[in-house]
């Protein structure tokens, strides 16, 4: 057992103060409701039902009117903060919210809002073999289609090779001042990071890969929620 598994629990980050402009509804994604929960509440529980997760910062947009205004959920603490313009931006200002008890050099999890159907096999997972790793890790899942490289015409430049190619998922799970660092340089140099783990690349890290279930679906456009209401109705049912 690493020192890290042996300090015990962690605390994750949830980004959740995007508008959900590709999915267009009348309130970002995050809050649209399944099962009787909005998928935020449902990423929360996900995190927070795990006995290594001590507590959860949410990032907000400024004035949301939808955060049902959580301070606990499933016996853990939520503390809200306000999130910013990017992602990343979101992402930092939920690092410098986390509590005084999470070292600099504690592991921490970043977890989209808009993923609600995340199992705790594969937390479970992430988290072992990601705390034995020096820097971290993320879920992500091996690309099984043929992909395409499309000209600006719209007709196919080059068949692209697959081999060695994942997509990354959320939770990831990194160091709270190497990863604060990281945003911080990719802020610096004006480079729009779209995951944690490409700051972390970008300072020259290797994250591990720690395959996880395609059902880890993201929520981005409508044809996404009708599949992720159907794996959490089915998980509510005990249907795996
Ligand atoms: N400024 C931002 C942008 C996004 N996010 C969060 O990052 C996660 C993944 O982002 P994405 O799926 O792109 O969500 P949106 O940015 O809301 O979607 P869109 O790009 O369609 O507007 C979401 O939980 C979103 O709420 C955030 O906290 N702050
Ligand atoms: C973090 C992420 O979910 C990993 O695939 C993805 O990069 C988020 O992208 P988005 O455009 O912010 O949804």
């Amino acid at each position: 057992m690493t020192l890290d598994q042996a300090r015990g629990g962690l605390w994750a980050i949830v980004p959740a103060a995007g508008a959900g402009t590709r999915f267009g509804a009348a309130l970002p994604k995050q809050y649209l409701e399944v099962e009787g929960e909005p998928l935020v509440a449902h990423a929360l529980r996900a995190l927070l039902s795990h006995p290594a997760i001590e507590g959860a910062v949410v990032a907000l947009a400024d004035g949301d009117p939808h955060w049902p205004g959580w301070t606990e959920l499933e016996g853990k603490p939520i503390v809200a903060c306000l999130g910013g313009a990017t992602r990343a931006d979101s992402v930092l200002a939920a690092l410098a919210a986390l509590p005084a008890s999470v070292r600099p050099d504690d592991f921490v999890l970043v977890h989209d809002a808009a993923r609600p159907n995340l199992s705790q096999a594969d937390l479970q997972q992430l988290l072992e073999r990601g705390r034995a790793d020096p820097v971290g890790a993320i879920l992500a899942a091996p690309v099984r289609d043929t992909l395409k490289r499309a000209g600006d015409d719209g007709g196919i430049d080059a068949t692209q090779p697959r081999e060695h190619l994942w997509r990354a998922l959320t939770p990831q799970l990194f160091r709270r001042l190497q990863l604060t660092r990281a945003l911080e340089a990719a802020q610096r140099d004006a480079v729009v990071v779209t995951d944690e783990s490409m700051a972390m690349e970008r300072q020259g890290h290797r994250p591990l890969l720690v395959e996880g279930s395609e059902d880890n679906l993201k929520v981005t456009t409508r044809a996404d929620l009708a599949l992720v209401a159907f794996l959490l109705r089915s998980a509510a049912a005990g249907e795996d």
